[in-house]
């Protein structure tokens, strides 16, 4: 058996007895080795041998091709389970586990995609990774470095993997929100920990927030788009009437504004060359006061464009990171790379990769541009090193043959793009894949349909957005994307309908005078379009990167339906007609269709989500009253303002109390609506709040999923909790991991703002056994990866690894019994004493020991108290007394509000209005009312009025 190690494997306190123990396990000598398999869901395919009396080694097994392999992780010392990055905490009873021989574990090995036969380190980021020649070149060299690849070929993963070794403060940033959460979350995969290091990572929006937020919001593509169709129609300019909208945006952000030096003027756009526009000489003097009436527009919609934005914070970027990674440059202007590299702490210490290919948002990418950025500094151009990643990790052979048949046919039409994109792919998955083409008939459309339309496997391609309606009508799948939507997806099987059909002209142009004998070459050969002035590769550049994008999206098969088989295009990617279509598709369960939607949702792809809960999940609306703030209200004005007869408001408003926990309007209720029961608060609160939600303490997890796939994964119960946060507060991980698993959302709220997290934090602060029995697991299934907050100038990223995080989520989850409760009514603020005695039962992995100290918690808190003056100082919090702490009330909260990202005021988030109902005004309690009437008018939000409950008595003193 080969033996392979992990990058960051440290074996040399037991180094001779590592190897006596590799050498075994090598022989598939388990006995002697000592192997023992580890038991637990989370970690089943692990494990261990003996190193000594007191040491352990944790290892996997993997198989690739028909070898099976040994990856050795870790060295657990003194048998110190706990500590390990693998285990996460679990505790392990040596006792208790089985020895297993070498033929049982091989069966279970898992598949390892490529091994580089010469190297036996492994890297590991969700999965373990072999690097090729090439990725392991790249991987030891120094910066800067600017690496070149294909779809798929591993850019992001090697680039994770050097960051790893960054010491200092490392940024990652990319285009997408999606891909920069994702990035990160691979980052963190697998218990990844690097001492010494803060790495932080964020879209480029997000980066630019981070420096300082800009007012208003960023200008999308519907708002230009509904714009540019108003202007169109009020100038009536001829020379507009056909220009696509799209073009005229990409002329704007990728010509005029996308320099370094910010937007052109009119005289030097006028004179640009002919291949730097889109458009020719005679129609600029238009496109540039189309583009001064654009700038009045973002001003007047108090929008923002991030060209502009870059220009302009040049000035506030100050250096910070000891090292920068962009992925995905090609999605960034050159204004944008230059802010981004202005905040490097050292030139030269970057990393850019990305695939000039993929470009089919608006951009006028060149690998050109990105270089001469740092041109201009001799010493650094010395050390510049460009790489290309060549193979594909993703793509099956046949599609990768068909892809890189239409990068030929590119480069002979056009030229090469430019030297660093001049390459074609090698196929390294071992899928062999299908790719067919067939003709756009009915009865073959209707038999595909049949197949695919309830299978998550199947993606149905358009290359625009109107085309998706003739689409619409042969295929019923809710996956159907347009090119834009489609980028950064990929499915097993992808189906292209009418991309060539319905462009033929252009693909007719782009096919032009292009011969099977051109194509035959292994290789690209470097060659410079005929013609200098011909600038039909700016305007077919779309049509054959949509198309190559469109091909990379699929892991297997690709199936291409086209009225015109008969195309030229078609002949030179030899493909021929087929007279039927091979297609083994299941129907996916309702399980995975939930997946999807839930994966759909974080990448922003509303349209086809909304597809999916209205044609396959059917999900319909609950049938119960949900209690959120408008019934809660209404129930309020019933009982208390109109004393309406009837025992079931009251009752109704009890069960509030007792699951939100408000101790004041059970107090109300009893002596002002005579509901005696409510005197029992103390001692019913539990039970009564149980009963609500009483199929989620179930170990049989059956009826909640019933009711999950009749309502959706985020139905709201009676006390407008989401399955999740009952889950939670129920303290049933199980359920919370079959919920997680069928993408429940972690991020939803209720009207207090909490999430499942905080529910299941509200748990553990009350009740010891809930501490330190389910909440450690609950912890790491449910906390987001991290909190964005404003803090009135700058996006500060609170990353679940700061110590700021659980510090942060343990002030909102105590903030509300500040005004409820009465306990701290005469400060309604935190002191160290407070936030201990809450932690008092929680596990070291989530609270380690040094930080539950009290000069450490002290000094966490005024380090990042809003007006100490500390270079790192995220403005959190606001000193209210001597050692008393409570939020900033300058602070604004990231929320995703009806799919769009919104920043809310933070005790708007908290729903301090609606707390202050259950803040009495009578005696005892003003202080705490007053105090929360001074944070409304410290955060600028309307004043409270009177508690409903309280109208009838005294008012306010
Ligand atoms: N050496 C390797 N062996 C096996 N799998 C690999 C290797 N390198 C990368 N991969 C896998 O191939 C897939 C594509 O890699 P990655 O996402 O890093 O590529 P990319 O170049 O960033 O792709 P794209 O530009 O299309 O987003 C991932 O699943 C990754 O884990």
């Amino acid at each position: 058996m080969k033996i392979l190690e992990i990058a960051d494997l440290d074996t040399s306190r037991v180094r001779l007895a590592y190897q006596k123990v590799i050498a075994a396990i090598a022989n598939r000598d388990f006995r002697g080795a000592q192997v023992r398999k580890l038991t637990g869901a989370a970690y089943a395919d692990l494990y261990r041998a003996r190193l000594n009396d007191a040491d352990r080694l944790i290892f996997r097994l993997l198989r690739h091709d028909d070898e099976v392999c040994a990856l050795m992780l870790e060295v657990i010392v003194n048998h110190d389970y706990g500590k390990s990055r693998f285990l996460r905490g679990a505790v392990i009873d040596e006792d208790k586990l089985v020895a297993c021989d070498a033929a049982e574990a091989e069966s279970g090995a898992r598949p390892l995609r490529y091994l580089n036969p010469e190297v036996k380190i492994i890297h590991l980021l969700d999965k373990p990774i072999s690097f090729d020649d090439v990725q392991d070149a790249v991987f030891r060299a120094p910066p800067p470095l600017v690496i070149v690849g294909g779809a798929g070929s591993g850019k992001t993963a090697l680039t994770l993997e050097k960051l790893k070794h960054v010491e200092g403060e490392a940024l990652y940033v990319t285009h997408s929100a999606y891909l920069a959460q994702s990035a990160r979350n691979l980052y963190y995969a697998n218990g990844f920990e690097r001492a010494g290091q803060e790495a932080t990572f964020l879209s480029y929006r997000e980066f630019v927030e981070s420096i300082h937020v800009p007012p208003g919001r960023e200008a999308a593509w519907r708002d230009f788009a509904g714009w540019f169709q108003r202007v169109r129609q009020s100038v009536k300019d001829p020379e507009l009437r056909g220009v696509d909208g799209h073009q005229i945006l990409e002329e704007i952000r990728g010509v005029i504004t996308a320099g370094e030096r910010g937007a052109l003027s009119r005289e030097d756009y006028l004179a640009l060359g002919v291949r730097q526009s889109i458009f020719a000489a005679s129609q600029r003097g238009r496109l540039y006061d189309l583009f001064e009436k654009y700038l009045s527009w973002l001003k007047d919609a108090k929008l923002y464009d991030l060209n502009l934005i870059a220009h302009e914070w040049r000035a506030k970027a100050a250096p910070r990171y000891d090292f920068v990674v962009i992925d995905e440059v090609q999605d960034i202007t050159p204004v944008e790379l230059a802010l981004v590299l202005a905040t490097l702490r050292h030139p030269g210490r970057f990393l850019l990769c990305g695939d000039s290919n993929q470009i089919v948002h608006p951009n006028f990418f060149s690998w050109a541009q990105v270089k001469s950025l740092f041109w201009r500094e001799p010493e650094l151009a010395q050390r510049q090193q460009l790489s290309m990643l060549t193979a594909n990790f993703r793509n099956s052979r046949e599609e990768t043959r068909v892809a890189n048949q239409l990068l030929k046919i590119k480069q002979r039409r056009f030229g090469s793009i430019d030297r660093e994109s001049n390459f074609l792919v090698r196929a390294v998955g071992a899928e062999a894949g299908v790719v067919t083409l067939a003709p756009d008939k009915d009865d073959l459309k209707r038999e595909l349909n049949q197949k695919i339309r309830q299978s998550t496997r199947f993606a149905v391609l358009v290359m625009r957005e109107e085309d998706k309606i003739e689409a619409r009508k042969h295929f019923t799948t809710p996956l159907l994307f347009s090119i834009h939507e489609a980028k950064g997806l990929e499915y097993e099987n992808i189906v292209l309908y009418r991309f060539i059909s319905d462009h033929r002209a252009e693909f007719n142009e782009i096919a032009d005078g292009v011969t099977a004998q051109d194509l035959t070459a292994d290789e690209l050969d470097y060659r410079r379009a005929k013609d200098k002035t011909d600038k039909s590769l700016e305007v077919y550049k779309f049509f054959v990167n949509a198309l190559y994008v469109a091909l990379t999206r699929a892991t297997a098969n690709l199936y291409l339906i086209e009225s015109d088989t008969g195309h030229r295009l078609f002949e030179l990617l030899e493909l021929t007609p087929a007279g039927r279509v091979q297609v083994d598709a299941k129907q996916s369960s309702l399980e995975d269709w939930q997946r999807e939607a839930r994966k759909l949702e974080l990448q922003g792809k509303q349209e086809q989500v909304d597809a999916i809960r209205r044609d396959i999940l059917r999900q319909s609306p609950v049938p119960w009253p949900v209690f959120d703030q408008a019934k809660t209200t209404e129930l309020l004005i019933k009982v208390f303002r109109d004393r309406a007869p009837g025992g079931k408001p009251r009752q109704q408003l009890f069960d509030i109390a007792c699951c939100h926990d408000e101790p004041v309007l059970a107090r109300w209720l009893a002596r002002n609506a005579g509901l005696d029961a409510a005197r029992q608060f103390d001692r019913q609160r539990d039970s009564i709040a149980r009963k609500s939600y009483s199929a989620y303490f179930s170990k049989n997890l059956k009826e909640v999923l019933y009711q999950c796939a009749s309502y959706g994964m985020e139905h709201r119960l009676p006390m407008n909790q989401t399955p999740l946060m009952a889950a939670a507060a129920a303290g049933n991980v199980a359920l919370v991991e079959a919920l997680l698993e069928r993408g429940a959302d972690r991020q939803n709220i209720d009207h207090f703002g909490y999430n499942a997290l905080h529910w299941a934090m509200r748990e553990a602060f009350r009740d010891r056994a809930f501490a330190s029995g389910p909440f450690g697991a609950l912890y790491e299934l449910l906390a987001p990866s991290s909190v964005d907050v404003n803090t009135g100038e700058r996006l500060v990223r609170i990353d679940q690894r700061h110590a700021e995080y659980f510090l942060f989520q343990t002030f909102w989850v105590l903030f509300k019994p500040l005004f409820t409760h009465g306990r701290s009514q005469d400060i309604a603020a935190l002191d160290t004493r407070a936030i201990l005695a809450a932690w008092d039962d929680l596990p070291i992995a989530i609270v380690a020991e040094e930080r539950r100290k009290k000069p450490y918690l002290s000094g966490l808190m005024a380090r990042n108290e809003v007006d100490r003056d500390y270079a790192y100082n995220r403005r959190l919090f606001k000193r209210r007394a001597l050692g008393r702490y409570q939020f900033n009330s300058a602070l604004a909260l990231r929320q995703r509000r009806n799919g769009e990202d919104v920043w809310t005021p933070i005790f708007e988030a908290l729903n301090l209005p609606f707390i202050a109902e259950f803040t009495p005004s009578d005696f005892g309690w003003n202080r705490a009312r007053q105090l929360l009437r001074s944070y409304l008018a410290e955060a600028g939000m309307p004043e409270a009025s009177l508690p409903i409950a309280e109208e009838g008595m005294n008012g306010e003193n």
